[in-house]
């Protein structure tokens, strides 16, 4: 699954707001009615909420979030332990039809290495790499790749489940359908008690 590379470039507001105003022309509908005057600028209001981070890359996304606390004693104790962070809740948005993907959750572990981060920083990457056009797939490896440039180690697990507007609400119309992915990187790929110590508590 390639990585989100980021686009580099911040978000156009008068842009989306003329577009916005647009489509709703297109359907039909009267963008100077009252009720839609101003939908244009709260739909590209709600656009650099919710798609906050498609300029940004892994890279800087792991830099904004890289505060670590480094303990060398007690890490040297922990080395074979498992931290794991469970139903982290989030949200994205379908690439194919900028359809919302929601009831997300991201179940996150790691093995510490050199660093140990606050918890907070592991929501906050999960949260990040919800805010752009995604893949249900490709957010399970962004959030790895985020993991491991900030905790500078290869041993990371993600799950993440999601339901899709895109097949509940339209299309195929099956409402419930839950969509589960994993993505294992180093000893989690290579490790089966590892991996079946993660199967353990994610349960
Ligand atoms: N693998 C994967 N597929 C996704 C994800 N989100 C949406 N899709 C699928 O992307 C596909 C896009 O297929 P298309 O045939 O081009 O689009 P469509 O005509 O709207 O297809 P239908 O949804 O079957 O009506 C659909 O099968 C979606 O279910 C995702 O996160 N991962
Ligand atoms: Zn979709």
């Amino acid at each position: 699954m390639p990585l989100f590379k980021g686009l580099g470039v911040p978000m156009d507001k008068e842009k989306i707001i003329m577009h916005v105003r647009g489509i709703l022309e297109a359907i039909g509908e009267d963008p100077d009615r009252e009720g839609l005057r101003d939908t244009p600028a709260r739909v590209a209001g709600m656009y650099q909420e919710v798609f906050a981070s498609i300029h940004l890359s892994n890279e800087e996304i792991a830099r904004q979030l890289d505060v670590t606390f480094v303990d060398e004693l007690e890490l040297e104790e922990m080395h074979e332990d498992l931290v794991l962070m469970k139903d982290i809740g989030f949200f994205s948005y379908c690439e194919h039809h900028i359809a919302l993907m929601y009831n997300m959750k991201a179940t996150v572990a790691y093995v510490p290495k050199s660093k140990v981060i606050g918890l907070s920083k592991v929501a906050r990457a999960v949260d990040m790499v919800g805010k752009r056009l995604q893949l249900q797939e490709r957010i399970g490896s962004d959030i790895a790749h985020v993991l491991s440039l900030i905790l500078d180690t290869e041993d990371v697990a993600v799950v993440v489940e999601a339901e899709h507007s895109c097949m509940t609400t339209r299309g195929i119309r099956k409402p419930g359908t839950r969509t589960l992915t994993t993505t294992f990187r180093g000893r989690f790929k290579t490790d089966p008690d590892l991996k079946n110590k993660f199967y353990a508590l994610y349960k």
